[in-house]
């Protein structure tokens, strides 16, 4: 047993593909680099925990301290470990959809194995992440799991290889917070009652978004990022026919829209949370990043997705 065991992970970023990924549809996802969680593990006379975070990241709410508890509590008896006091540094901001309940338990798991010296292999590195994510999530695909665990972006359908994918494109992706707590459980929750009511519609809303994320995924390949803008644009009107988008939601967008965006949608579960805007120029990204932030949005993040492939 080493005296100081470590683990890391990052925000992520869906790009096109949320909610009907868990009805079996594609969707695209990257690992966020902008945004990171660490966790620390030491001998104690008891089980603790502390946290620190930076704006709004990782908040100890009954929801994200369930998942962690019972997964430490998981670990621990599953590698036979004493008592001992987990430190989490987390800069992703929590409840945004942007993976912080996965990425916490990707650094939680990583730095249990470290601290006990064990192999850790990508299969069973999964297997705790979403025993971790069925608490936080209730019915999670494993796509969260998937790019806050990996390096690169993923192409990503649930039960199958998960796929890296190279993510080179000549634009820019602003991604905004609302400054709305997301509700991903409840958002997932309100899709499968519609499925039960509904089952026709949301098959085929789900579908129409799968195909977009193969069109998308051909737009990203051939470098046509006008054209995964439109993508975009029809992924956000799909979402709100969901019923998972909200009213700031639908207004920010719209005005990224306005102000010239090549597209614009929610990233994530929804009903809150982040959302993602692409345009061709960083100058662009910056205007709209600025009449977004006077508009009373909170947060931003700007990423070059041409640098993507050397990240
Ligand atoms: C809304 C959802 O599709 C993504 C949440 O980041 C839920 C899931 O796939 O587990």
């Amino acid at each position: 047993m080493k005296e100081v065991g470590t683990g890391e992970a990052t925000g992520k970023i869906i790009l096109m593909g949320e909610h009907a990924v868990v009805y079996q549809k594609p969707a695209i996802a990257f690992p966020f680099k902008g945004t990171t969680i660490t966790a620390m593990i030491t001998q104690a006379n008891e089980n603790t925990l502390t946290s620190s975070y930076h704006t709004g990241a990782l908040k100890q709410t009954s929801e994200n301290l369930a998942n962690i508890t019972q997964l430490t509590q998981k670990l621990q008896q599953d590698l036979n470990t004493p008592p001992f006091h987990l430190t989490i540094q987390s800069t992703i901001p929590s409840e945004r959809g942007m993976g912080s309940s996965a990425a916490v338990a990707v650094a939680i798991t990583r730095a249990f194995f470290d601290w006990q010296v064990l192999p850790l292999s990508e299969e069973t590195l999964l297997r705790y992440v979403n025993f971790s994510e069925q608490i936080a999530h209730g019915n999670p695909s494993g796509i969260d799991a998937a790019a806050t665990s990996g390096s690169q972006p993923i192409y990503y359908q649930k039960n199958q290889a998960i796929m890296p994918f190279p993510l080179h494109l000549d634009a820019f992706l602003l991604v905004a917070d609302t400054g709305i707590k997301g509700q991903t459980r409840a958002a997932v929750r309100s899709v499968a009652e519609l499925a039960t009511l509904q089952p026709e519609l949301v098959e085929s809303i789900t579908a129409h978004l799968g195909l977009l994320t193969n069109q998308a995924k051909q737009a990203i390949m051939h470098n046509e990022a006008e054209t995964l803008g439109d993508l975009m644009d029809q992924a956000q009107s799909d979402l709100e026919k969901l019923g998972v988008s909200n009213d700031e939601l639908n207004r920010y967008t719209r005005l990224a829209k306005e102000h010239g965006a090549l597209g614009a949608k929610l990233t994530g579960g929804g009903r809150g949370g982040c959302f993602i805007v692409l345009t061709k120029t960083k100058e662009q990204a910056e205007t709209i990043c600025h009449i977004l932030e006077q508009a009373g949005v909170k947060g931003t993040w700007l990423q070059g997705l041409g640098a993507y492939q050397h990240a």
